[in-house]
């Protein structure tokens, strides 16, 4: 019989590289749990293809079209185990495909998509027939697995039933790509600032969306990327930030079972990842939140209340943790936290991230200010994304992002540059420039000269890290005064004020 099954090939059109092969006619889909873990029970010739999903949204489609392209797959075996698996969804959204169907609606990029019958959100392209995947979901015989254990039973009792005929010979639809247009830009180093979580997510969207290299990611697509990204989140609330109606990729549920995977401890258990609560409170056999709160309890003025990730024991394997290095720091009363990724994927993973490195945040000043009697309030949360990432496939998502609402954010900025502001007169013979400080407006330079741009080269000298719209507006109101003062008294410049003409 081994032999006569080894006569099928799985052949991937899309992810090729990220699945394990074989011989058989079960597909095994692993969800979040590592696919070798399942791989290791069983023999090549027992299954098809082995393969992890994660998203409803875009995962499901392409797994469908694979499926559709290798009809000699005739069972499905899914495992739905961790927490993970439930908290994406992806996994039950497949399962409800197969049984629950689908219809035609829209999709989360305003597409016209087949959307899976479930309560979990799922397209797959229109452009696969409808007749075809009523087809796929008649020819294929699925089953739930909740442990790797069952899904090795199921597998090799459907290996048993001897060879079935393909359903179908392969098939293959087109796909639609998009090009993004990129603007230049720098490559090493960016800085982003924003009140909330939300809000600074939409602007770090629009930087690498609009100045990101293309490259390839080491997972059969394209990412488009910005490196060493650093996001300042000033003010995020206690009970966190969604905006109404919400953006963001997460709501407030998978919020509450995600703070958990980073302050919680978690028993190791086979073929699931680490937790980043592990990592921090038990992997290296110590618990480096209460070590950080202790030491800061007992030095508040300390710069080593460090938190590492990354064991250099194991962490050449298959699943490095993505967040590193964490820096706890008090000045001023108050509680800054530094967090560091080698590698972020800003679209999908970064607000739960930031949200989950927040509530750490504030379960540490909790801990301090209880233990030492100090009154504390939150500084930012700062991360530091060294691969600031967005992949190929959410990339339509980005751009409908933006366009909602990238303009909105900007235009309910505030005008406080941290660099200070300028006071600009026009004196006898010369413009006179002022600089002050934010808030108290002492005068800290002062600045004349008959012409705009030697003022404005020496500004830009003196105060490089001017907001950019800050300074345009500087280059702006400089030109006005110039204009004003070689006018022979006839145009008189009050800043912010068009010129007059003098009567
Ligand atoms: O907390 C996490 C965990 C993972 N990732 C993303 C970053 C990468 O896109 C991918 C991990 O890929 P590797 O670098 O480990 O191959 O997952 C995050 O952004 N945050």
């Amino acid at each position: 019989m081994t032999a006569i099954a080894s006569q099928f090939q799985y052949t991937a059109l899309h992810k090729p590289n990220q699945l394990i092969y074989g011989q058989g006619q079960t597909a095994i889909i692993t969800g979040w749990t590592v696919k070798a873990n399942v791989q290791k029970h069983l023999q090549a010739q027992d299954y098809a293809v082995i393969g992890q999903l994660y998203s409803p949204t875009r995962g499901l489609s392409l797994l469908i079209r694979n499926l559709l392209f290798n009809p000699h797959v005739r069972f499905l075996v899914v495992l739905n185990a961790t927490k993970e698996d439930k908290n994406a969804g992806a996994c039950q959204c497949l399962l409800d495909f197969f049984r629950n169907g689908f219809v035609e609606g829209v999709s989360d990029t305003g597409r016209r998509s087949w959307v899976v019958c479930s309560s979990i959100v799922g397209y797959i392209d229109l452009e696969i027939p409808e007749t075809i995947l009523h087809n796929l979901r008649q020819s294929i015989e699925v089953t739930e697995a909740r442990s790797i254990a069952e899904v090795c039973t199921v597998v090799k009792s459907f290996a048993q039933r001897g060879i079935i005929q393909p359903w179908s010979l392969p098939l293959e639809y087109p796909l639609k790509e998009v090009i993004p247009k990129i603007l230049p830009g720098p490559r090493y180093g960016h800085r982003i600032e924003g009140k909330t979580i939300a809000e600074t997510w939409v602007k770090i969207i629009h930087r690498i969306k609009t100045t990101g290299t293309i490259r390839p990611t080491g997972y059969d697509g394209k990412w488009q990327e910005l490196i060493d990204l650093t996001a300042v989140v000033t003010d995020e609330p206690p009970d966190f930030f969604f905006p109404e109606p919400n953006y963001l990729p997460i709501d407030r549920s998978f919020l509450q079972e995600y703070i958990s995977q980073i302050l919680d401890d978690a028993p190791h258990q086979e073929g699931v990842k680490y937790t980043y609560g592990q990592r921090l409170r038990s992997h290296f056999g110590i618990d480096q939140v209460e070590q950080v709160i202790n030491r800061l309890v007992r030095d508040i003025d300390s710069a080593r209340a460090v938190m590492s990730l990354w064991d250099v024991r194991i962490d050449t394997n298959e699943n490095p943790p993505c967040l590193n290095h964490i820096w706890v720091r008090v000045v001023n009363q108050e509680l800054s936290m530094t967090a560091t990724f080698r590698s972020n994927d800003m679209f999908s993973a970064w607000p739960a991230n930031a949200m989950g490195l927040r509530a750490l945040q504030a379960v540490i000043m909790d801990e301090i200010c209880q233990r030492s009697y100090s009154k504390l309030k939150m500084g930012p949360l700062i991360t530091i994304s060294q691969s600031a990432h967005i992949y190929d496939d959410c990339w339509e998502n980005a751009d409908n992002l933006i366009k909602s609402q990238y303009t909105k954010i900007c235009g309910a900025r505030d005008y406080a540059d941290p660099a200070g502001s300028f006071v600009i007169t026009v004196q006898e013979d010369k413009i006179l420039v002022e600089h002050m400080t934010p808030g108290s407006g002492e005068v800290v330079n002062c600045y004349s000269s008959k012409s705009a741009t030697q003022l404005y080269r020496q500004i830009a000298t003196d105060c490089p890290s001017l907001q950019v719209e800050h300074a345009m507006y500087l280059g702006a109101e400089l030109q006005k005064a110039e204009i004003a003062l070689s006018s022979q008294q006839k145009l008189t410049y009050h800043q912010d004020q068009p010129l007059k003409i003098k009567l």
